[in-house]
């Protein structure tokens, strides 16, 4: 079995074996013996003075010659390795901590004071490295000390700045939204969910800027505010001889040589390292079935008692600033879920259905904005209950599955352990019995294997697999609602029949209910009791999903299943479509925002929204001046349950 330590030991060793990675790494190996070896060796034939050979050329006694209190040059050079290397390093090490730092702030610290660090970092970037680092070096004063602190700072800022995006990039992946609904605080995020997925490209980074501190020192050392007699650095060496380079072009050509060569040796061997893990893809490993039966631990209760309605939504409304005033993709949601109910939601892309799911499950970002006259989960209004109580109420009762499985683990991190953190931090239990859980939770999700199957890392879980450990981690609770947001689209289609038989026997055998979004209304169909569709951030019709094969009123609704093939679908003749486009949210029509793409509508349609109403039977509510009362006769096969 590959374990993650080495599969990561292979990439790296397959970089080491590129023609660049080779001699990158060979060469920097080098630089490194030289920095440890060389004054242990040398240090006493570099600083031995000959009077009687003062600035002599090379000779068979002197390769590159003397100084002027007639030193071997070239034992000089070997031995500066040490001091420039090391200070290069130190400074390259304060440049990756404070850009980390500054990187990391305005995830740790929110959205204003984050603000305030992310436009200092954009000021500091803009400023000419040089620059930032002779201004520092004159306010921590010459010397190898005000050196190094001005080179690290004055790297800072890039550090800072590809830090933000990294963390930028990976706080958006589903496993952090996961994360961050199984209760995990900033900083908790930030350490085991963010920082271990960008440790490769900053070290990559870091490699790399360490070649460019060591031009930076040598150009202080030379100027003189580097390093100070009588101990000497390359840049010092070039100083030194500089007067006399016309005489003894060596002397001078020596050190800049060296700063040339490991400078390259740091930059190659970081491009190689870069492009090598870039290049490298990750396999999905074969699982093989075992039995397993050992005892299931008991289920930690939930503190919250489960009420008939467990999730109630009245005028739900989601905002975003846009270009031209703000813009609201979410405009006026309301549903009730009860106990053990399964609810899906379905419309065209852009319907507002991942939104809708996100405001429920807390997870929409500023500066996105949720209102709404009642948001209500097992009766604990979610806008006003302070964050650590909707944390607990909702890492102990609300299950969320994303669409894609690929990123909805974290991927340094072990299965067992990401199903077992949540259950740690909100059902107080200890490491041992959090672990026991989640293998049992991963057998009641059939996952094949269990006990073996926690310890692997997410990229050895087939897709499937992956979404049931997922569905796994929602149960590490007692939840009483699993939200899930086209949790079969990225699966094939024999594993999305798995997935969803999955779900549904949850939801049987446990009572849990169910916030299912599809794209596909035949999904919708066979897994719901009632089906709400979407469009243009509304509910146009909320039926049962018994009347969605002969009942539905809606004309989208309608046209949404007319565009279902079916076996008796005539392949010669074109499928059918729903005309039009589907509106933007940023520039909605007056009226019934269908209107444009409807046989029916009239001037009513064009100038008066429709509220969503009830209909001649209880239970089934349309948002439509024209609701269509003649029964479909649909050929499709809406099977159900
Ligand atoms: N952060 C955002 N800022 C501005 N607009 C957004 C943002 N997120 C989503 N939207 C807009 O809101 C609308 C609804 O988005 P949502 O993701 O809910 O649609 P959806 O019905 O789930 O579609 P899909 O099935 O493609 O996921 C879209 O028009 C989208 O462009």
């Amino acid at each position: 079995m590959a374990t993650r330590t080495t599969k990561s030991r292979r990439r790296w060793t397959a970089v080491i074996r590129t023609p660049l990675g080779l001699s990158a790494g060979l060469l920097l190996l080098l630089v490194l013996l030289l920095a440890v070896f060389a004054p242990v060796l040398w240090s006493h034939q570099a600083s031995a003075i000959d009077t009687d050979h003062l600035l002599e050329g090379p000779s068979a006694s002197h390769w590159l010659g003397t100084d002027n209190l007639g030193r071997d040059i070239f034992y000089r050079v070997l031995v500066a390795t040490r001091q420039s290397i090391a200070l290069a390093l130190v400074a390259t090490a304060i440049a990756v901590v404070t850009g980390l730092l500054l990187g990391t702030a305005p995830a740790v610290l929110g959205r204003r004071a984050g603000r305030l660090v992310t436009a200092t970092v954009n000021v500091a970037v803009a400023f000419p490295g040089l620059l930032l680092a002779l201004f520092f070096a004159v306010i921590f004063g010459v010397g190898a000390k005000g050196a190094v602190l001005a080179i690290g700072f004055a790297g800072a800022p890039a550090f800072a700045r590809l830090t933000q995006t990294l963390v930028a990039g990976v706080a958006a992946r589903d496993f952090v939204a996961a994360a961050r609904i199984a209760g995990a605080g900033r900083i908790r995020l930030l350490v085991r969910h963010i920082l271990p997925n960008i440790s490769e490209p900053l070290v990559v980074n870091a490699t790399i800027g360490a070649g460019g501190a060591l031009l930076a020192f040598a150009g202080l050392s030379f100027l003189g505010l580097g390093v100070q007699p009588p101990a000497y650095d390359w840049g010092r060496l070039m100083g030194e001889s500089l007067n006399s380079i016309y005489v003894h072009p060596a002397a001078a050509l020596a050190p800049g040589v060296a700063v040339v060569i490991s400078g390259l040796a740091f930059n190659l061997f970081g491009e190689a390292v870069a492009k090598g893990l870039g290049v490298e893809s990750i396999g999905v490993s074969r699982f093989r079935r075992r039995s397993d039966d050992s005892a299931a631990p008991e289920a930690p209760t939930s503190q919250y008692v489960v009420e008939d309605v467990v999730l109630s939504v009245r005028d739900l409304r989601v905002t975003f600033p846009g270009p031209d005033g703000p813009i609201t993709p979410v405009r006026g949601v309301s549903f009730t879920i009860g106990h053990g109910e399964a609810v899906g939601v379905v419309g065209e892309s852009g319907s507002g259905k991942s939104l809708t799911a996100l405001a429920v499950a807390q997870l929409i970002e500023p500066p996105g904005q949720v209102s709404a006259e009642r948001l209500e989960f097992l009766r604990e209004p979610l806008l006003e209950t302070p964050d650590a109580d909707r944390r607990q109420l909702l890492g102990t009762s609300f299950a969320m599955v994303f669409q894609d499985p690929t990123t909805s683990f974290n991927p340094t991190k072990r299965i067992g352990a990401q199903l077992a953190e949540g259950a740690r931090e909100h059902q107080g239990l200890t490491r041992r019995q959090a672990t026991t859980r989640a293998i049992d939770r991963l057998r009641a999700v059939r996952v094949p294997a269990a006990e073996r199957r926690a310890g692997q890392y997410p990229h050895e879980f087939s897709g499937g697999m992956r979404q049931r450990a997922m569905i796994g981690m929602g149960l590490m609770g007692e939840p009483a609602l699993i939200v899930a947001d086209e949790p079969t689209t990225a699966l094939d289609v024999t594993v999305q029949r798995q997935v969803l038989r999955l779900l549904e026997s949850i939801r049987t055998d446990d009572g849990v209910a169910l916030l299912l979004i599809s794209h596909d209304i035949t999904v919708i169909g066979q897994v719901c009791d009632r089906v709400l569709v979407m469009y243009a951030g509304r509910v146009v019709e909320d039926l049962p999903a018994t009347a969605l094969a002969t009942g539905a009123r809606h004309p989208y609704t309608r046209a949404l299943l007319a565009a279902v093939p079916d076996l008796d679908t005539d392949l010669e003749q074109p499928l059918a479509v729903i005309p039009g486009r589907p509106v933007d949210p940023g520039r909605l029509p007056s009226g019934c925002a269908f209107a444009a793409r409807c046989e029916f509508a009239d001037d009513r349609c064009r100038t008066e929204d429709p509220e969503l109403e009830t209909q001649l039977d209880e239970g089934h509510r349309v948002a439509c001046w024209h609701p269509q009362v003649v029964e479909l006769g649909w050929p499709m096969r809406m099977e159900q349950r």
